[in-house]
């Protein structure tokens, strides 16, 4: 009989011996993988005659009683009691929970696959001895599961599954993340995936082809150990001149980071002479096939605005190849929902990596946010208060662990970064109220929303001075970005004679004012 209190979630193998490679057996794979660090196995054979099931069942089991970790079986109840297994796994369209719990008693681990909020509130009906575990996905796009009908959630849509946990006080539940999880994700899932109130993570993660496909299935699964037993997180490791954060502005000057934008027509010009003028050096592209190159120059960065005509697959592509370089992404999501294809396309982005700052008017953090409503063209709507507009600004710090910006009047900047921590369990310790944040404040310079790319170009600013920081010093590098993209404004606007003067006046101004 298995304690429950005890039970480790922390890496759970779901076996599939349909991808089994050349010369490997199913035990031979989950003998490895307990060799190497998985604390929990499943058997799940979908399409194996029972007899044969139960055969493997009887060796799995033998193999993880030897190593005290406990054997859970998906879908077969009856297989599940003929050999006395740790506990049953059972999905949506299964037996229902209640029925499961009845067949196998209160001591058996009973688990359920979850995706929506709506089951979270179901098993919070059901009380604290109906489940033990959820298995929550699928997070990413997975080929193993052949049904899969849910698009991929993201670490969001972990997060919002965390969240539903503890506002329905269902602390009995333990929680896994599933579907599509490698090396070269489930750090961030582990890094961004928390409850709103600070107080909940998953308490592991569930793989299926990463070990039960890989010719080495031990080294795969000392890899994933690895990242799950490491404290904290580091996404972008900033080039070594640029440890002082004090003199972020001259080491703009002295490094010239190299600022590859991927981003809209109009932009692109504005945006490269902006670069120049702070002494960066701009590139444009959308050649995938060079992004790899780009990362690879000391001191670069991505500047990624989703007005851009690239196709989805060139962005994912772009953040992937930044996020492995662990060169600084930063993102400015365009129109967030303004059109249903704007919004997928902005989603998809999000949930492809990790990104330094998010950066968008007030109708796009609204969005991004999950607090606003449907905007009207790329133009923000501009009717929220300051406080909702903090409370956006640090919503989406905290959703995607960023420094998150939010234009206006006044600009909002709040740091989600902290830390960069992220214990499994028992969540990051602080909700998004609590998060760092300040307001650049200055005058109101009208001629901003007269010119093409405003917004767009601070972009490129912040992009410029977080190439030249180091990954501590973000939160400082776009502060600074920020006030003095607003100080070169306001400097045009005395001398502006027009929207033109003014526009030639801000690149004189940011030329001028990194002079100083
Ligand atoms: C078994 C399973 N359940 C999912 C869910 O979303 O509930 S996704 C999935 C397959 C995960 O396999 P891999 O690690 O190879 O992507
Ligand atoms: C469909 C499934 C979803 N999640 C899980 C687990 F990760 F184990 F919780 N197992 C499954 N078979
Ligand atoms: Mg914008």
């Amino acid at each position: 009989m298995v304690n429950k209190e005890s039970v480790d979630y922390t890496l759970y193998l779901v076996t599939d011996s349909t991808m089994l490679p050349e010369g490997k057996t199913l035990l031979f794979q989950v003998e490895q993988g307990l060799k190497n660090g998985v604390t929990m196995v499943q058997l799940r054979e979908k399409d194996t005659d029972a007899k044969t099931f139960v055969a493997e069942a009887l060796a799995v089991k033998k193999i993880c009683d030897s190593f005290n970790v406990p054997l859970i079986i998906n879908d077969r109840v009856d297989v599940a009691l003929a050999i006395d297994a740790s506990g049953i796994h059972v999905g949506q369209e299964d037996i229902p929970i209640p029925m499961v719990r009845k067949l196998v008693g209160p001591d058996k681990i009973v688990g359920w696959s979850v995706g929506k909020v709506e089951e979270v509130d179901r098993l919070a009906e059901w009380g604290p001895d109906m489940i033990d575990y959820i298995g929550v996905g699928t997070v990413f796009e997975t080929q193993t599961k052949k049904d899969i009908k849910k698009i991929p959630m993201g670490p969001e849509g972990v997060s919002r599954i965390l969240t539903r946990l503890e506002e329905k006080k269902c602390d009995w539940i333990r929680t896994v993340a599933i579907g599509g999880l490698h090396p070269d994700n489930i750090g961030r899932v582990l890094f961004q995936a928390q409850a709103l109130n600070g107080k909940r993570s998953v308490d592991g993660i569930s793989i299926v082809s990463d070990i039960m496909a890989s010719h080495d299935a031990g080294q795969s699964t000392r890899i994933l150990r690895q990242i799950l037993d490491k404290g904290s997180f580091h996404f972008f490791e900033g080039s070594e001149e640029a440890k002082d954060a004090s003199t972020i502005k001259e080491n703009v000057k002295k490094l010239a980071p190299l600022i590859h934008h991927i981003t809209n027509r109009v932009h692109q010009n504005f945006g490269a002479n902006v670069a120049l003028a702070i002494g960066c050096s701009p590139i444009m592209s959308e050649v995938a096939e060079e992004f790899e190159d780009l990362s690879k120059i000391p001191h670069s960065v991505l500047l990624l605005n989703s007005g851009t005509v690239a196709d989805i697959s060139v962005l994912q592509h772009a953040v992937k190849t930044y996020n492995a370089q662990k060169r600084p992404i930063v993102f400015d999501p365009v129109g967030f929902s303004a059109s249903s294809a704007r919004l997928v396309l902005n989603k998809k982005v999000l949930s492809a990596g990790q990104f330094a700052c998010i950066k968008g008017n007030t109708g796009e953090i609204m969005g991004v946010s999950g607090l606003g409503g449907n905007m009207k063209g790329v133009d923000s709507c501009g009717e929220d208060t300051l406080e909702t507009r903090i409370k956006a600004t640090q919503l989406v710090a905290f959703k995607y662990r960023t420094v998150a910006v939010c234009t206006g009047e006044i600009d909002v900047v709040a740091d989600g970064s902290v830390s960069s921590t992220a214990p499994l369990k028992r969540g990051l310790g602080a909700s998004p109220a609590e998060l760092p944040y300040e307001l650049i404040k200055g005058e109101d310079v009208p001629l901003f929303g007269r010119i093409t790319a405003s917004g767009c170009s601070l972009g490129t600013v912040i992009a410029g001075f977080i190439g030249a920081a180091a990954e501590e010093s973000i939160y400082s590098a776009v502060l600074q970005a920020v006030s003095l993209y607003k100080l070169a404004g306001t400097k045009a606007n005395v001398t502006a004679k027009g929207s033109g003067s003014f526009l030639v006046g801000l690149v004189d101004n940011l030329y001028n004012v990194m002079e100083e």
